[in-house]
Order: structure tokens, then C-alpha cells, then sequence
């Protein structure tokens, strides 16, 4: 049985070491609009004033080569926090002195702006929210004792919950084991990813539930999942996670679970735990159906940056994963962030590297490369956390920018195999920032593979060189290292850039908070669904006549009403016809012109209801 006593041992602290902080005299701070005014009707939004800094950037070719003034360079801006042992490198970013100071102005008024929001301001003004994730990893900063109290009365629901399934204290209904084995997560996008980063990252080899995910809303994927299962369903904890409580997706993952539930003769209440806003659909749901735990998530935390409330730290601990030290790592950082000497605020240094290389304007894109397998869903999880957050069409005066900074990556050094050869001599169309871990192995456990060698040197060769190699071609790179993956560690990478992309936000003037986007295609989706349900009726009515009377697909439009959507009525056809719900009478999908449809069979309560 896995030692509990690790998942929730200490509180978080916050004894941060001090850093230097030389005086500066504080400029004066230019104002960005405390509330925006409403968006413009897309016809009348300006095009917003270029990003770009006002001085001429030199062009790439003029990085610093020579090693002595790069060593200087290193030196003069490493930045170390000493505690969590982690260091940022900046030197390989070609920023001057002269943009740093031409900056200063924008970075003070975005730490102003942060302060702001950590104090409860509606620092999301789209849906007039405030923004309080950082409050999660200390609840003393929460703005109200009301907050406080939720934040802190949710942490210990959880860890008492994880050790009472952990210890087998909360038990399945019926199954050999005795005590739940299995973790099934149903979630998506920030339900998803955060759980799935963490899970990849600090999972011990042998945890006490090993976890698994169903983050779509693919058939096969569900059946793939549910099959691995097998019998141990039967011990398996389901997660249903999602902030709105409605995202189709996981609705329809947890209808397939209980289905799958329901098929085995289990009782799903009995191994289903909610993960949601209270009083949303699927919070009423499991509070009606009696599931075995509900907990909350809160409005004031977006999914990307979720981590760190229930979401995230309930999968961790059930997997024993000490989520005190995750929640104490992203406090240092938080408190790190806070600073206002840009060069001691490692989220700040970040931000000043992705506005001197994408131009403010997202004009390269950031490749994560953590040279550690253990982090290889780092990427993804930044993916939403800078995509979602930054890639907005308009700015926070109503200003047209179709903002954004495009992120991918995997793990070093493997993608040396794959991509790295178009970085190294292809467009230059990116920056690079590698993770790096100092730690190969456990103590102990290392061994060489030739004399003096090892592995892990190995990785840490390739790390380097690469990093050379790019940046004799004038590719920049920033370097994040750690000591080791551990939870510690891991808090406080997400709290590094979850700050890093706060403060670029407020720089680039656009709301981080919001996700506008999501919603049109979420509509369009409903749309298409509509749509098929029209499509159906009408060939269920076509079906139904003596003889059967299979219809062209322009008869289909016309029937439905809509001739404009043929091409969409052609695919839902070719959808069902592929999942034999919808036959092909004459000619074939290839050729769309030549086709025509009818059902096998004729649904009389459809026709008539
Ligand atoms: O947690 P849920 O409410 O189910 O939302 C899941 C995801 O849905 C949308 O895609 C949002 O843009 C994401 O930010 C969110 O993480």
C-alpha cells in the first residue's frame, strides 16, 4: 500500500529567499483603461497600433557571438531562484539594453495590473471576473475570508478524500480488490490537460490508482478505454470533470461510461466523484443521483489555469502525489513573480523574451522542448495556457489585433529525430525553450554506459548542443532548468507561466481570461447536429413510404429546407452511410451527384411524433 502520509503532509510555506532588490525609481506608469469599452461592431474596429517597439530591431543575424561577451551575457542575466533551485537563462534572446528600457514603462503598469488582480480586481472584464488562481496556492491572498475558507476548506475535502481511497477507508461496491485501483478521468481542455501533464510528469511507477483519460468525444476512443479497464471497472473511480458542467464532450463521455457501468451491473453513483461549479448541470446531476463526492471548482478559475484547484490536485493525490509541495513550489514562484525589478521576476523575463521574439505580434512561434521524458505534455498543456489566453482577435480597447504566440514541442532528445533539422537550417519562424533537469536519476542509480559516461550525459549533450547549434544560425533560445521533476518543481513551472502569460497579456492589452473563440465553434457544432437531426427526419419519412423512396441529395436539401447547407448534407450522409445508419441506393459517396439515400428501416414513432 503507497505511503499517504506524503500527499498531504506539509502546509504550503512561503519562506522565499530574498532577493536583492536594488531601488529604482518607479516611472511613471502609463494608463491602460480600467474597464474597456465595449467592442465595436467588427466594421467599425480600428486596426491596432503596431506592437512592435518603437526602436528599429536589429535583425536576428545580429545575436552576440562572441563567447567571452556571451559568457558576460549568461552571467549578467541568469536568473536563479535559490529555494526551488530553479534558473532561467535569457542570454541566448537577443533583447538590447535599449528595449529593456523602452519596455520598463509597459512591464511596471503589467505588474500593477497583476497586483491588481491578485487583490480581486475584474481582471477578466469580457465576463466581469475576477481571476484567482494564484489565491489557490495561498488562500491568505484571497480577497474576501469567504474565499479563504472555500479555498481552504476544498484542499482538505481533498486530501481527506484521496486518503480515504488511497488507505481503501472509501471502497468500490463490489470488487476483488477490495479498494479502487483505476482512476477513470471524463473531462477536456482545461478539465484534461493539467491532470494529464501532472499525471505524465509525477506519477509514481506503481501508484496506488493509475490513471487514465477520456478527453473526446470519439466512440473508439471511449470503447479503447473502457476495454483496457476490463473487470477492474469494477474498482475504478470515475472523475467527472468540468468547470461549466455542460461541455458536450465530457457529457457524453460520462453517458458512454454509465452506459459501460449500467452493461457490467455496476452502480455508477457508488464509483463517480463531480468536479464542477456547484449548482451546474452536472453538479445537480451527481448531487440528485447521489454520487459518491462532489467538488467544487470556482468561477474566479479558468480551466487553463486549473491546475491547482480541485481539478488538478484531486487526480494528483489519488495518485499519491504530494500536492502540498506542487502547491508550495507554484507559491515560491508566485512570490518570485511579484517582484518589480524585471531581471529578479522570472515570469517577466519570460514575457520580455516572447515580445522581443515574436515582435509582440506573435510573429515566431515557441517550441517547448523539455529534455526529460517525464515532461513530454508540457507542451500540450501550454498549448492552451498561451493559445487560449493570448490568441484573441481583439485587444482590450476594441482594437482588431488577432493576437497570439503559437506553441508546440515535445521532449528533447527525440525531436531531434523528427523537426529539429528544420529549426536548426529551415524558416526561421520560432524561439526555442528548453526544460531542462539536472537530475538523470534517483541517487544511486546512475550508471555508465562507457567509461566516464552515461545516459543522462548524453541528454545533457544533446540539450547543449542543440542550443549551440541553433544559436550559431541565429535561432534564439531560453533555457528553463530545474533540479529534478518533482512536485516542487513541476508547481512551479505551471506557476511560472501561468504569470508569464498574465503579464505578456497585459502588455499586448488583451484580456487573458476569456475564450471567445471556442464559443463559435461550439455553435457551429450545435448547428451541424440540427442540421442532421433535419436530415434524418427526412429520410425516415422517404424510408417509410411503400416502396421505399431513396432521394438525391438535392432532394434531401430541398426536403430540409436548407439547399444552401447541400455540402454539409452530403457529409452528415457520408457520415451515417459510413456507420451504417444511412444506405447508399444508387451510385456512391465519391461521387456526390450520383447518390442516392434512404434508412434500413423506417422509425414510425419518429414519423409521427
Ligand atoms: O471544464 P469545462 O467547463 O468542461 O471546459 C472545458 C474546456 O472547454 C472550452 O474548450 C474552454 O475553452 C476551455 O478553457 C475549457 O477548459
Amino acid at each position: 500500500m503507497a505511503s499517504i502520509s506524503g500527499i498531504c503532509s506539509s502546509s504550503p510555506t512561503l519562506n522565499h529567499q530574498n532577493h536583492s532588490t536594488p531601488k529604482r525609481r518607479r516611472t511613471p506608469l502609463p494608463s491602460f483603461p480600467s474597464r474597456p469599452k465595449p467592442f465595436p461592431p467588427r466594421s467599425l474596429a480600428r486596426e491596432a497600433p503596431a506592437q512592435l517597439s518603437s526602436i528599429t530591431k536589429p535583425h536576428h543575424g545580429g545575436l552576440e557571438k562572441d563567447s567571452r561577451a556571451l559568457w558576460r551575457r549568461y552571467v549578467e542575466w541568469l536568473y536563479q531562484h535559490k529555494e526551488l533551485g530553479l534558473y532561467l537563462d535569457v542570454s541566448r534572446v537577443g533583447f538590447t539594453d535599449e528595449f529593456v528600457r523602452e519596455m520598463e514603462p509597459r512591464f511596471q503598469a503589467a505588474l500593477r495590473a497583476m497586483e491588481d488582480l491578485e487583490k480581486g480586481a475584474i481582471a477578466n472584464p469580457d465576463e466581469g471576473r475576477m481571476v484567482g488562481h494564484y489565491w489557490l496556492r495561498d488562500s491568505s491572498r484571497a480577497p474576501t475570508a469567504f474565499l479563504k475558507t472555500q479555498i481552504d476548506n476544498t484542499l482538505d475535502a481533498i486530501c481527506s478524500f484521496a486518503n480515504d481511497v488511497v488507505s481503501g477507508k472509501i471502497k468500490p461496491p463490489s470488487s476483488p480488490e477490495g479498494r479502487f485501483t483505476q482512476i477513470l478521468s471524463v473531462g477536456i481542455g482545461g478539465s484534461a490537460l493539467g491532470p494529464q501533464f501532472v499525471a505524465e510528469a509525477l506519477a509514481p511507477d506503481n501508484p496506488p490508482l493509475k490513471i487514465r483519460f477520456i478527453d473526446n468525444t470519439d466512440p473508439a476512443g471511449i470503447d479503447h478505454q473502457i476495454a483496457q479497464l476490463g473487470p477492474e471497472l469494477a474498482s475504478t473511480l470515475v472523475l467527472v470533470i468540468s468547470k461549466s458542467g455542460g461541455t458536450p464532450e465530457t457529457r457524453n463521455g460520462l453517458l458512454e461510461v454509465q452506459k459501460a457501468f449500467r452493461e457490467a451491473g455496476l452502480n455508477f453513483p457508488k464509483q463517480g466523484v463531480a468536479i464542477t461549479q456547484e449548482n451546474s448541470l452536472l453538479d445537480n446531476t451527481a448531487r440528485i443521483e447521489g454520487w459518491l463526492a462532489r467538488f467544487p471548482m470556482f468561477d474566479w478559475v479558468g480551466g487553463r489555469t486549473s491546475e491547482m484547484s480541485a481539478v488538478g490536485l484531486l487526480p494528483a493525490a489519488l495518485q499519491s502525489i504530494d500536492i502540498r509541495e506542487m502547491l508550495a513550489g507554484a507559491a515560491l514562484m508566485d512570490e518570485a513573480n511579484r517582484s518589480t525589478v524585471i531581471r529578479n521576476n522570472p515570469a517577466a523575463l519570460l514575457a520580455l523574451c516572447w515580445y522581443w521574439a515574436t515582435d509582440g505580434v506573435g510573429s515566431k512561434d515557441m517550441v517547448i522542448l523539455p529534455y526529460k521524458d517525464s515532461l513530454l505534455l508540457f507542451s500540450r498543456y501550454l498549448q492552451q495556457l498561451v493559445m487560449e489566453s493570448l490568441g484573441k482577435e481583439f485587444d482590450l480597447d476594441g482594437n482588431r489585433v488577432n493576437q497570439g504566440i503559437s506553441v508546440y514541442g515535445n521532449k528533447g532528445s527525440t525531436d531531434q529525430h523528427a523537426y529539429i533539422q528544420q529549426l536548426r537550417d529551415g524558416v526561421h519562424n520560432f524561439f526555442v525553450t528548453f526544460i531542462e533537469v539536472l537530475r538523470d536519476r534517483p541517487p544511486g542509480h546512475d550508471w555508465e554506459l562507457e567509461p566516464g559516461v552515461t545516459c543522462g550525459d548524453y541528454l545533457f549533450g544533446m540539450l547543449q548542443g542543440t542550443r549551440s547549434a541553433l544559436y550559431a544560425n541565429n535561432r534564439e533560445s531560453l533555457t528553463v532548468t530545474v533540479q529534478e521533476v518533482n512536485p516542487r518543481s513541476v508547481g512551479a513551472l505551471i506557476a511560472l507561466y501561468e504569470r508569464a502569460v498574465g503579464i505578456y497579456a497585459s502588455i499586448i492589452n488583451i484580456n487573458a481570461y476569456h475564450q471567445p473563440g471556442v464559443e463559435a465553434g461550439k455553435k457551429a457544432a450545435g448547428e451541424v447536429l440540427a442540421l442532421q437531426k433535419r436530415v434524418l427526419a427526412v429520410l425516415n419519412e422517404a424510408s417509410c413510404k411503400e416502396p421505399v423512396e431513396p432521394l438525391t441529395l438535392e432532394e434531401v436539401a430541398d426536403r430540409c429546407h436548407a439547399p444552401e447547407d447541400i455540402e454539409m448534407i452530403y457529409k452528415i450522409i457520408a457520415h451515417m452511410a459510413a456507420n451504417d445508419r444511412a444506405l447508399i441506393a444508387e451510385g456512391n459517396c465519391g461521387s456526390p451527384r450520383s447518390i442516392k439515400v434512404f434508412l434500413g428501416e423506417c422509425n414510425l414513432d419518429e414519423l409521427y411524433a
